[in-house]
Parts: C-alpha cells; sequence; structure tokens
C-alpha cells in the first residue's frame, strides 16, 4: 500500500456531474480515503463571494480591542463557543499559540436536568457585539459548508459501497466552525513554535479546512505513515478536507484520522476549521454493527506512533456514546468550562487516564 504520501491528493469534485468521469473520481476518492486521510477538493461549489466575505472577516474580527473579544469569551459559554486567547489551548501537552473564535449552527440550549450533559454541548452563539455583518457573513459561511459536507458524504458514501442514509442518519443538527488566528512568531523568543500541536480532530466527522491565508503562508502539517511530516500548501479555491475521529470509528479503522499539527512562522496565519457533527447519542456499538458488513474486515492499513498515542476515548472505546467522548475532549482542552458548568463531572472526564 502506498500510504507514505509526500502529497495530498485534489479531488476535483465537478468530475461528479457526469455519468462519463463520476467513476474515476469516486475511485480516486476512494484511495484517498483509505491511503492518505487528507485531502483537497477543488470546484466544490460553496460561492466564492461567501468564501472571500469570511475572509474579509477575519483580521477586522481579531483586531477587535481586547475588552469587546472577552464580552464574548468562550469560558463563559457552557457550549464551548466564543472567543479564546492566546495560550488557553494545549495540545500533546504545549500550550498552542492561536487564537480562536468558535461558532455552530446557531441552536438554542434545550437541555435541562435528566438529559445527558453532552446535549448542552449545543446552544447559542456569542455574537461580538455592533458587528452584525460579520454574523450575516459567518452564518452564510456555515449554512453553505453545511451543504458541501453533504454533497461530499454522498460522495464518500458512494465510494465506499454504504448506503448514503446510513451516514446521514448518524449526523448532527449542529455543526461546529472555528476561526483561527496564528500570529507571527519571533524567532529570537523562546516561542514553541506550536500552532496547535499533534491531533487528530476530535471534532466531528469530517473537517473541511479554508487555508485564509496567502500561499506563501505555510504551517499546516500532515504525518505519514512514515512518521515524516508532509506540508500542506494553500492551493487557492480549494478546501482542505480530512477526516476526524469519529469516522475512523466508524470505519473500523478503514479510513484513519490522519495526525497533522501548524507550526507558526514568521508570517501570521488565518485559517478556518469547518466540524461537520455527528450525534451525541450515536454509540460506538450501533455505528459498528450498522456498518460491518459493508466494511472489509481485514484492514492493512499502517499508524504511526504518534498516530496511535493521540488521546482520543472514542478509539480507545472508553466512552460508549459520541457525546460523551467529545463532552470529554472539550473539557480537557478548557478546564475552566468545565469546572464552571460540568463540575458533576470534571473529575471523571479529567482524571480517566489509565
Ligand atoms: O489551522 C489549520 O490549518 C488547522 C487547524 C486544525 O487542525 C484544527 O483546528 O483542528
Ligand atoms: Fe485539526
Amino acid at each position: 500500500m502506498s500510504s507514505n504520501f509526500q502529497s495530498i491528493p485534489i479531488i476535483d469534485l465537478s468530475l461528479a456531474n457526469s455519468p462519463a468521469t463520476r467513476p474515476g473520481l469516486l475511485q480516486q476518492l476512494h484511495q484517498a480515503l483509505i491511503q492518505v486521510g487528507f485531502l483537497y477538493v477543488s470546484n466544490h461549489e460553496v460561492p466564492q463571494n461567501v468564501v472571500s466575505d469570511l475572509k474579509g472577516v477575519l483580521p477586522r474580527l481579531f483586531n477587535l480591542d481586547l475588552e469587546h473579544k472577552e464580552e464574548v469569551a468562550l469560558h463563559n459559554s457552557p457550549h464551548f463557543l466564543g472567543y479564546s486567547q492566546i495560550g488557553s489551548e494545549t495540545t500533546a501537552g504545549v500550550q498552542d499559540q492561536r487564537e480562536q473564535f468558535e461558532f455552530a449552527t446557531e441552536l438554542p440550549n434545550t437541555w435541562s436536568e435528566g438529559k445527558p450533559r453532552y446535549e448542552l454541548l449545543k446552544g447559542p452563539n456569542q455574537w461580538p457585539r455592533g458587528e452584525p455583518d460579520i454574523r450575516l457573513k459567518v452564518e452564510n459561511y456555515i449554512k453553505e459548508l453545511t451543504k458541501l459536507s453533504e454533497r461530499f458524504l454522498l460522495l464518500v458514501a458512494e465510494a465506499l459501497g454504504i448506503p448514503d442514509e446510513l451516514l446521514f442518519s448518524f449526523l448532527s443538527d449542529q455543526h461546529r466552525l472555528k476561526l483561527v488566528h496564528y500570529p507571527s512568531s519571533d524567532p529570537s523568543t523562546a516561542s514553541t513554535g506550536q500552532g496547535v500541536g499533534p491531533h487528530k480532530d476530535s471534532s466531528g466527522w469530517w473537517t473541511f479546512l479554508l487555508q485564509a491565508s496567502p500561499p506563501n503562508v505555510q504551517g499546516l502539517q500532515a504525518l505519514n505513515k512514515n512518521g515524516d511530516w508532509i506540508d500542506i500548501p494553500v492551493i487557492q479555491d480549494t478546501f482542505v478536507v480530512n477526516i476526524g475521529q469519529a469516522f475512523e470509528v466508524v470505519t473500523h479503522g478503514v479510513c484513519k484520522a490522519t495526525t497533522h499539527r501548524v507550526l507558526s512562522g514568521s508570517l501570521e496565519r488565518f485559517s478556518v476549521p469547518f466540524f461537520q457533527g455527528v450525534r451525541g447519542n450515536l454509540t460506538k456499538s450501533e455505528a459498528l454493527a450498522t456498518l460491518r458488513s459493508y466494511l472489509p474486515t481485514e484492514i492493512s492499513s499502517v499508524e504511526t506512533d504518534i498516530g496511535a498515542n493521540i488521546d482520543s476515548a472514542f478509539l480507545r472505546g472508553r466512552y460508549d456514546t459520541w457525546g460523551e467522548s467529545q463532552l470529554r475532549t472539550k473539557i480537557r482542552s478548557h478546564r475552566d468550562v468545565g469546572q464552571r458548568f460540568y463540575g458533576d463531572v470534571f473529575k471523571k472526564y479529567t482524571e480517566d487516564d489509565s
């Protein structure tokens, strides 16, 4: 198997529109899903103005003064939505050098006593005061990316030979979006150079990433099966798509979530990952039982040491529902929110390393 990829395939989604080219596209997609876990999509049909509007929002949003940002701080949201400052997250034990605004599909908070705690991950966004234009553009973008992620899921189902209604039945009504700013790092300081440390995406099923800076700004890298870090350069008018942990689990590891990281550099960088959501009450056993007959029983894919050691409760089967695993990840990355809003389960999720 040629899994020691040196670059990431580009999948042209317009090939799906003609019966003559669709089979070839599905074959390419199948290969990318199984052997790489990372790909670009081009001709994705997300309107160009929706993307450029969102890019325009980024410098404005991050230039808001700290007081304005703090009004929408993530540490005040039981839904883990809002602004987090540089250094407030750690990955693989090292502080990440990035600030971010986290938004999601706009939903009311319908959690009440007696419902699973992970239901509280759903709730309203915190929108910066006096910036209706930012809200409009972010909401438009979420709407378009939701559509793209559904179009893509249809193709994935076809490429893997899985009935699409099965994959759609696992989806959540909440998808999450992060607007991320990596400030330039000054090599003369003690910076670790870690924009975000090595990880497999834990927020959902598929990630659709907009690298929102010009092509000379680098930083994103994926780990191949040899353990080499491969650059994922900016390619204009594409999204980078990668597999999240839940998809690795439901496909029995046939499609592996590929480990990736971002290095900070001498140029600031903006990026926008959209995480297609999985419903919280999906159990690992239900997903595995549903899909077992559609997937090969022998899985020969190789995993690197770094990849195999990524902390993931769902991959390891520690908690059976996706919602619990997701809540655990959120609480561990934002412990202040965990202590404040999830005191009853805080200890359980932060002290469960065996
Ligand atoms: O900023 C990027 O390019 C990637 C970010 C990322 O991997 C993440 O937030 O999960
Ligand atoms: Fe990621």
